[in-house]
């Protein structure tokens, strides 16, 4: 409460409001409101007032909405800044956060979400690795258009990731070939994932996103079991079929207690291009029932997009910041990454102190 009491005795009654307007402003971004020692600075001489606030987590989008907001309520022309700025809380090594996507079923649109959430989280300030763990087709090295680059190593028992667009990418792609990979047995296989995770020079990372193979089998528990991963991430397409594998992801993290963060729902309507129109191609409402019946939020609803397409089979050309769809994966990285935040914070351990009064 520190900061509460050293925020409101300056006497400025803007600056309070505004203090009192950001404290009590609650979404699914901020559930418990923005805190007051998120809070920077306030200046309230410049025109437009200038507010800066550094967020533990990775949400600097939310700026606008916020601008928006308060510019609104107190009729007034407000400029809201956010960076962020991660607790040093490190799951492994310097990695402070590991988040398993997976998918029940193939080509729902795994990877083209795990690098997309990467995307949006380091455009959020945050500093991110990708790591391909698809033995079956690991599809990151053309995502990130590095398919022809190799790592390389400076004490010949550490490889440093392929950084592509700021992004620390490694891949099991990199380094042996999908035809030899595809007949592992799970011990292998978890076995060449904890090497990649222990081998690779990742630095100081505070998000790691691992896209994991399809399915929900012995590989993909194995694997499981051997990432101290905060949580995973379910991408499923609205299709009966992808939801009933989704289901079984969701069954197969219960059962190594690693908590389910969300679900994606991939695919899941088309907007038509000339009228607006928005159809329900794979069927509706399927991930939000199954959202609503295993208790875990329901993080996206992404299109069937012909740029999220293109932009994954043109390889040279990522989803640009700025397309429209882009939108869709900021939303779920804000979501993911404030969850992220908070579930640390209860796992924490928190000191009590009895004390005799
Ligand atoms: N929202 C979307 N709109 C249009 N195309 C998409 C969308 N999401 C993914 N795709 C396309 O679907 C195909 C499969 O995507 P992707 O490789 O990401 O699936 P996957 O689940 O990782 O597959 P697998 O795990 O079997 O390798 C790709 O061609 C990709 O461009």
């Amino acid at each position: 409460m520190f900061g509460l009491n050293k925020l409101f005795k300056k006497d400025n009654p803007i600056e309070q409001q505004i203090i009192s307007e950001l404290t009590s402003f609650k979404n699914s971004v901020f559930p418990l409101g923005i805190q007051t020692d998120w809070i920077s600075s306030i200046d309230v001489q410049k025109s437009p007032i200038k507010i800066v606030l550094q967020l533990p987590f990775a949400a600097s989008c939310m700026a606008y909405m916020l601008s928006d907001m308060l510019s609104k309520r107190l009729n007034k022309h407000i400029d809201v800044t956010i960076t962020c700025s991660l607790p040093k809380q490190y799951q492994y090594k310097k990695i402070k956060h590991i988040v398993l996507v997976a998918s029940g079923k193939g080509g729902v649109g795994k990877s083209t979400t795990a690098v997309h959430i990467a995307r949006a989280l380091q455009a959020q300030g945050a500093q991110v690795g990708v790591l391909d763990a698809d033995i079956y087709g690991p599809s990151i090295p053309s995502l990130f258009s590095v398919a022809d680059e190799k790592p390389t190593t400076q004490d010949n028992k550490t490889l440093n990731p392929i950084i592509k667009d700021g992004i620390k990418v490694q891949s099991i792609g990199f380094l042996v070939s999908p035809e030899d990979a595809t007949v592992w047995r799970g011990p292998m296989a978890s076995q060449a994932l904890s090497q990649l995770l222990n081998e690779t020079q990742w630095g100081e990372i505070d998000y790691l996103i691992v896209d994991m193979p399809p399915g929900t089998g012995d590989i993909q528990l194995t694997m499981t079991q051997k990432v101290p991963a905060s949580g995973a991430l379910i991408v499923t397409t609205p299709q009966d079929l992808a939801l009933l594998d989704a289901q079984k992801g969701i069954a197969m993290f219960n059962k190594v207690n690693l908590p389910v963060l969300g679900i994606v729902e991939n695919m899941s309507h088309f907007i038509c291009t000339h009228c607006g129109e928005k159809s329900h191609v794979f069927g509706k409402h399927g991930a939000e029932q199954l959202a609503q019946r295993h208790g875990v939020p329901l993080l996206a609803e992404i299109p069937l997009n012909v740029e999220i397409r293109e932009a994954s089979e043109h390889k040279q050309a990522m989803l640009a910041h700025d397309a429209g769809i882009f939108e869709h994966y900021i939303a779920c990285a804000q979501i993911l990454s404030s969850m992220l935040y908070y579930q640390a914070l209860s796992t924490s351990t928190v000191d009590i102190v009895i004390t005799d009064d």
